[in-house]
């Protein structure tokens, strides 16, 4: 057996092997030892092999998706080996076989995977010049997506994607590595490494053209993405291994270019609180609040949505086509459309993943059945649909059930069936003759052993005698200790108990073996059933996974106008001239905050943001609500561009190709960066990525660092970002100096958030107003947040010292004149070499000589 084990082993060595051995599965050696320490079990040995004892840890069949969920989060990866042979059938182990892989990008089980996000298995590939490659897929859904990138733009695209396992291949150089090392931030993604045979674009063309059944990839302009291709063809040939088959309900393509989408950086994602509180929960963020789904796989089609707005509006507009005619009530209706569809919706099975698990042949019972419900439901959503909107005539055709399927599942399956097909009790009755059959034996058990003990009693006298049966012993008739005296001849003891013998007759036997074999032949018989109706339902797949994209895609929009009508939200509209319109917007989340803890209403406000008007410098107290303000417009401009309606009276919104966001700042202590290192990094990866059609929101840039570097820098920002860039800026700032900024910048203007003063205390307006703030009343605020009244006083004092000794020392810098003009260096010798050389076409030889030469020109210029 141990042979057997390492032979298995050999096969999965960076893998967990968990060795199937009756209602246990197995670890040895080093997997035993890793399992016991992560997963707190116990450590035993069992017998020797090779002259030592194996080291061996298990842990019980039954509760083995525990244990691969613990695992799992853990980053690890676990190889599940079943027994397959017949016990007995054959000399030696029973035949035993690695079925599949459970590892984080990977995962299946609806048990292992979060109703509301989706598991996703990335590959990169490192190509010449610069160049990666990168595919990706859900294993539950049905799309592959490509994309090519510069390798500057990978990190924006794994935080986009946002994988749990990254595959690269083994001859990746070590920086490239360490840079996937470096993104991988605690509770990111797993690395895999992979063969780099498995990199081969030929290879993954093949595979590609393949999965989709079509003769090129020239359909999705996809033929000539040679880098994506060496991507793809490790990510379905690692796919396909951990299933252990093809993927046959992947048979879409989806082609990803930089620039089709609206970016949305890490930091973006993360001050806006898409997903995901700054403190890491799941809830309030703007997607817990949108997301009033019906059903897991319209969860996360809307948090797709949200994390992959475009920057052409087609899309957008389609949806808003089928938000508005949602809304409105078909004639002599009084319930909109979208509350009808989500009754109907409600309870609806996750179709997407049921899909994918039929054609994994990974399917439950239980799950076959909610797929029968979930199809003959699409009959009665169809009509629900109100007809003009384009959008929602697309998915009316589609949610189609693929003809039979849903009668099939209904006859072949019980209404309530078992939970695992190996327990029987799965297939219905009437579906297969033999099988009824088989089963009739065993029902009409009881009838004949009724039969039996009457028959029995009456023979021997003995009244209280029992015909009975269990699972260990199989069939008896049992005899108390008074009546023994009075047994028949022809009774054969089976078992002695306290106060009573059991006995067994050949009647009773030759009808054991008849019922036992019947029993273990009925579900022989319903497995291979089984594995028939899975076979007869793979044909269907393709229509399943069509139905499942357009409910999920019906679950996502009747959410979206449910949120619209709840909320009193309204449609933006798209014009093409560049501006950010907003009439009375207000800040979703926090409103909603406000309305829980009914701690008063929302105040909105106005943004008017075009080529003229481009940068608001925001100043005003502490808790005036400026970073509201700001990311109250971010929000109302991410909503507009996934097609959703927006928290405003009115929003038009000209084109957008970015958000940007620079928002307050914890210390990034894992990646060892100060506040202020982080800031600026920031601030310096916006500078170089915004245009003319970004937004970007920068709240109080400069203050990690003195006051007077802190404002030069805040200043240069700010010029940077109305001359150059040119950017939809709102720049939010303590520095009272920056209020000068729109004396000089033409497309600037100065806006404050409004309070007065009540006595000693502040009251916060909440209101967006022209010009700067007068004052910035931070001791207010202090006091209200409970500081000692001694410090207050102490703080008063010295402000006021503070306040007359800079007005006497105030200097006139002119903080945004353009600094002088610094001299360009001029290229060295060297330099204008090295610029020359293209190290990827250089054969070794030339790369020494260049080197060589470039050695000679230092020494020529250190002489000089
Ligand atoms: N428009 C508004 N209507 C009602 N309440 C608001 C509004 N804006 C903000 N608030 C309330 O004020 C609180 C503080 O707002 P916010 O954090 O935006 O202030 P701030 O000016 O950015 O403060 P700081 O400068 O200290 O960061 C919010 O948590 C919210 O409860």
């Amino acid at each position: 057996m141990m042979a057997q084990y390492l032979r298995l082993k050999a096969d999965h060595p960076e893998t967990l092997l968990f060795y199937r051995m009756g209602d246990f599965y197995e670890l040895f050696y080093g997997d035993a030892e890793k399992a016991a320490r992560l997963l707190d079990i116990t450590l035993t040995t069992r017998g020797q092999s090779a002259g030592s004892p194996v080291v061996m840890a298990g842990v019980p069949f039954h509760s083995v998706d525990t244990y691969l969920a613990r695992l799992i989060k853990l980053g690890e990866s676990v190889a599940i080996c079943e027994q397959v042979g017949e016990v007995g059938a054959a000399k030696g182990p029973v035949e035993r076989k690695v079925v599949r892989v459970v590892t984080p990008g990977t995962l299946t089980d609806a048990e292992l995977l979060a109703d509301k996000s989706d598991a996703i298995l990335m590959a990169v590939h490192a190509g010449p010049r610069n160049a990666c490659g990168l595919a990706w897929l859900s294993v539950t859904g049905a799309e592959v997506h490509l994309a090519e990138c510069d390798a500057d733009a990978l990190e924006g695209w794994l935080q986009r994607v946002g994988p749990s396992e990254l595959l690269y291949s083994a001859e990746v150089t070590p920086a490239f590595e360490q840079r996937l090392k470096l993104q991988r931030e605690p509770g990111g993604f797993t690395l895999s490494v992979r063969p780099a045979w498995q990199f081969d674009a030929g290879l993954g063309e093949r595979k590609l053209r393949e999965q989709l059944g079509a003769a090129s990839l020239a359909a999705w302009s996809a033929e000539s993405l040679g880098q994506a291709h060496a991507a793809a063809a490790a990510l379905l040939g690692y796919a396909e291994h951990t299933q252990g088959r093809t993927l046959s309900h992947l048979q879409r393509l989806a082609v990803e270019r930089d620039g089709e989408l609206i970016a949305l950086p890490a930091t973006t994602r993360r001050n806006l609180e898409l997903v995901q509180t700054l403190r890491g929960e799941e809830s309030p963020t703007l997607f817990s609040l949108l997301d009033t789904c019906m059903t897991g796989m319209g969860s996360r089609m809307l948090k797709r949505w949200l994390l992959a707005p475009r920057r052409d509006r087609a899309e957008a507009q389609a949806r808003l086509g089928a938000i508005a005619a949602l809304r409105a009530p078909a004639p002599g209706e009084t319930a909109a459309p979208w509350k009808l569809l989500r009754e109907q919706l409600k309870n609806t099975s996750d179709v997407e993943r049921i899909s994918a698990r039929v054609a994994l042949r990974q399917v439950r019972p239980r799950e076959l059945v909610a797929l029968q419900l979930a199809l003959t439901k699409c009959e009665r959503l169809g009509p629900l649909l109100p007809r003009g909107s384009p959008l929602l005539g697309y998915f009316a055709e589609e949610l189609v059930p693929p003809p039979g399927c849903a009668e099939l599942l209904a006859r072949a399956i019980r209404p309530e069936p078992a939970a695992l097909i190996r327990e029987g009790g799965v297939i219905a009755t009437g579906f297969d003759a033999e099988l009824d059959e088989l089963r009739a034996i065993g029902e009409n058990c009881d009838g004949f052993l009724l039969e039996l003990e009457t028959r029995e009693r009456a023979l021997t006298g003995i009244a209280n005698l029992r015909v009975q049966f269990n699972r260990v012993h199989g069939f008896y008739i049992e005899i108390t200790q008074s009546a023994l005296s009075r047994v028949p001849e022809h009774y054969r003891r089976r078992q002695t108990l306290k106060n009573a013998e059991r006995f067994i007759t050949p009647e009773l036997k030759a009808f054991e073996d008849k019922a036992l074999s019947a029993q273990d032949r009925a579900l022989a018989r319903e497995k291979w059933l089984y594995e028939q109706l899975l076979d007869q339902l793979q044909p269907h797949v393709p229509a399943l996974t069509r139905v499942a994209a357009a409910l999920a895609s019906l679950d996502a929009l009747a959410a979206l106008a449910e949120r619209a009508h709840m909320l009193n939200w309204n449609a933006p509209s798209f014009v093409a001239h560049p501006c950010i319109e907003i009439e009375q917007g207000r800040h979703p989340v926090v409103e909603a905050r406000l309305a829980e803890k009914s701690s008063g209403a929302f105040i909105a406000n106005d943004t008017r943001l075009g080529p003229s008007q481009r940068m608001q410098v925001i100043t005003g107290p502490n808790m005036g609500g400026k970073s509201t303000y700001m990311r109250q417009v971010a929000i109302i401009v991410l909503l507009a561009s996934i097609g959703s309606c927006v928290p405003a009276h009115s929003c038009r919104l000209g084109p957008i190709d970015a958000i940007h966001t620079r928002i307050g700042a914890a210390d990034d202590l894992a990646n060892a960066q100060s506040t202020f290192m982080l800031e600026m990094t920031e601030a310096a990866q916006i500078l170089h990525s915004a245009t003319a059609h970004s937004l970007v929101l920068m709240d109080e840039i400069g203050r990690g660092t003195s006051t007077f570097d802190g404002l030069a820098l805040a200043a240069g920002i700010a010029a940077h970002l109305h001359d150059k860039a040119k950017s939809f800026t709102l720049f939010a700032t303590h520095y009272f100096e920056l209020t000068e900024f729109p004396a000089t910048h033409r497309a600037a203007l100065n806006m404050h958030v409004s309070a007065t003063e009540s006595g000693r205390d502040i009251v916060f307006l909440h209101e967006m107003q022209p010009g700067p703030a007068s004052r910035s009343y931070g001791i207010q605020v202090a006091r209200l947040a409970g500081m000692p009244a001694a410090v207050i006083h102490h703080a008063r004092g010295a402000l006021e010292a503070l306040e007359s000794q800079q007005t006497q020392a105030q200097a006139q810098v002119d903080l945004f004149a353009p600094p002088p003009v610094a001299q360009t260096p001029q290229e060295s010798p060297v330099e204008s070499a090295l610029a020359t050389l293209d190290p990827d076409a250089m054969s070794p030889r030339e790369a020494l000589e260049a080197l060589y030469t470039l050695k000679k020109l230092h020494q020529r210029e250190r002489r000089d």
